[in-house]
């Protein structure tokens, strides 16, 4: 306990609360503040890609890396000005010949997509457009889709570009794949390859996106070694996360042989924008009661709400609907389609707040997210006795993205959910902040200056998903 205590602050590292929005505002003052604050936005962001210790620092600009003009007319339609660190660090060694395999570490919400989806477009022969050039994989069918939306956005201006999301009811069982890249989930593009759907032999470049996951022993590894073992020999392997526990990265050197390799130390990793929380419940009982509590500031933006299982997102769901809340749900159990219904409504804003597990925890971009919710903290190993400090910071991660503030606000209860906590909070060198359920103003207080300055920043460039 008392190692958490040590790592409690102020808010000192709080931005100043916005001076734009005003007290009690409507929803026709605030849009006319979002165009009034766009100036100040660039600025902040302009300050950021110039301070070195920032990860969107970079002193190049996209025209000096030589990509095509249909790639570079694709990055200026979506407003990228100029590279982040990670970009402008893999993007050189990654599209250089001979091609080399790369493992790359970049903090959440910084631009890893943009970065392998540059290589892959720089690679593919728009000539042979139904000739499957590009693989990429991802642990969701949702973070597939995503990474399909930015490839076809940053590619709208390459002729005959074809993209194809290999995922449960994806793609046609008469025509099989048709595309020059493919992105998908390994399960069904183990399955497409088996049934001679998917033409692997002229691939040239491999890219998995979250690959601590995607190649854990304990999970998705076998599968990707599966994939692996059925594509050329000489394909560029290019391996993406936020996050390398020792034990995978040492995995991931074998399965990317000679690699270029661009890795964080362990306090790099956590978000500067992301004001990180925790509230101190009194029992698990109550911490529904709290969550409910906390809805009006969830909708001030737009929230993610972390359970541990199924049935809770579900439990949770219908108790928050009972008591008059609109919230959403998605989780694993849910068919594909409808999940993907659930998604594209709340990226477009429609729903505000979604109750989710571990299987949004990646990846996902929604730049609205100014609230993550961990309303459990996140587990591992069997019994789930160990904290999950990746996931942690992955869940977190799903606001803060590209330069923006957010808020997490993780709940504990017991001894064991404050230990796991704790051991979190020392591991990444956080100072988390404390919120009381008995000071309600101050609680208030705490989040709302975070998350209306947060408001009061529009997007400085558009996400590829236009959310
Ligand atoms: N150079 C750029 N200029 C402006 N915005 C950018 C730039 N690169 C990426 N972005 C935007 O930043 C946001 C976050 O990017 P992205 O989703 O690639 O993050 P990530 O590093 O993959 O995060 P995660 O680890 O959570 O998967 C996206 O909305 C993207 O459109």
């Amino acid at each position: 306990m008392a190692d958490l205590a040590s790592r409690i602050t102020k808010p000192a590292e709080e931005p100043a609360p916005s001076d734009t929005v005003p007290e009690g505002s409507t929803e026709g003052a605030n849009s006319v503040t979002l165009i009034e604050s766009s100036y100040e936005v660039e600025v902040k962001l302009a300050d950021l890609q110039n301070d070195a210790e920032s990860p969107l620092y970079s002193v190049t600009s996209f025209d000096q890396l030589g990509l095509s003009s249909q790639i570079n007319d694709g990055l200026l339609a979506m407003n990228f000005k100029k590279p982040s660190k990670i970009q402008e660090k893999a993007l050189p060694l990654m599209i250089s010949n001979p091609p080399t395999n790369m493992i790359a570490q970049s903090q959440s919400g910084t631009g890893k997509t943009a970065a392998f989806v540059l290589t892959v477009l720089s690679r593919v022969d728009l000539s042979k457009p139904e000739q499957p050039q590009a693989l990429l994989l991802a642990p969701s069918r949702e973070l597939a889709r995503q990474i399909q939306a930015v490839i076809k956005t940053v590619g709208q201006f390459c002729d005959n570009l074809i993209v194809e999301a290999a995922i449960p009811g994806a793609v046609s069982r008469e025509l099989g794949v048709r595309a020059s890249i493919v992105v998908g989930t390994p399960g069904t593009v183990m399955d497409l390859v088996r049934r001679r759907q998917f033409d692997v032999s002229q691939l040239k470049v491999l890219v998995i996106d979250e690959a601590d996951n995607m190649l854990d022993q304990q999970g998705l590894g076998e599968q990707c070694v599966r994939v692996k073992g059925m594509l050329p020999k000489t394909i560029q392997i290019l391996l993406f996360s936020a996050t390398f526990p020792e034990k995978v990265y040492n995995f991931a050197k074998k399965y990317a042989p000679n690699a270029n390799e661009i890795k964080l130390r362990q306090q790099e990793l956590t978000v500067k924008g992301i004001s990180q929380m925790y509230m101190d419940c009194p029992d698990e009982s109550k911490k529904y009661d709290i969550l409910c509590k906390l809805y009006g500031l969830m909708t001030i933006g737009s929230s993610v709400i972390f359970v541990r299982t199924r049935e809770s997102a579900n439990e949770i769901q219908r108790r928050m609907e009972a008591d008059g809340h609109k919230v959403s749900a998605l989780h694993g159990a849910f068919e594909g389609q409808s999940r993907d219904v659930v998604l594209d409504d709340f990226r477009s804003g429609r729903s505000k707040v979604l109750i989710t597990t571990n299987v949004l925890a990646r990846g996902i971009d929604v730049s609205s997210v100014s609230m993550v919710i961990n309303y459990d903290i996140p587990m591992k190993g069997p019994g789930d006795r160990e904290p999950d400090a990746e996931t942690y910071l992955h869940r977190i991660g799903r606001t803060g993205r590209f330069g923006r503030v957010g808020v997490s606000i993780s709940f504990v209860y017991d001894k064991k959910s404050f230990d796991a906590l704790s051991h979190i909070a020392n591991f990444y060198g956080i100072d988390l902040i404390q919120l009381s359920p008995d000071d309600w103003d101050e609680t208030e207080k705490k989040v709302q200056d975070v998350i209306k300055s947060s408001r009061a920043r529009p997007d400085y460039a558009p996400n590829a998903l236009g959310n």
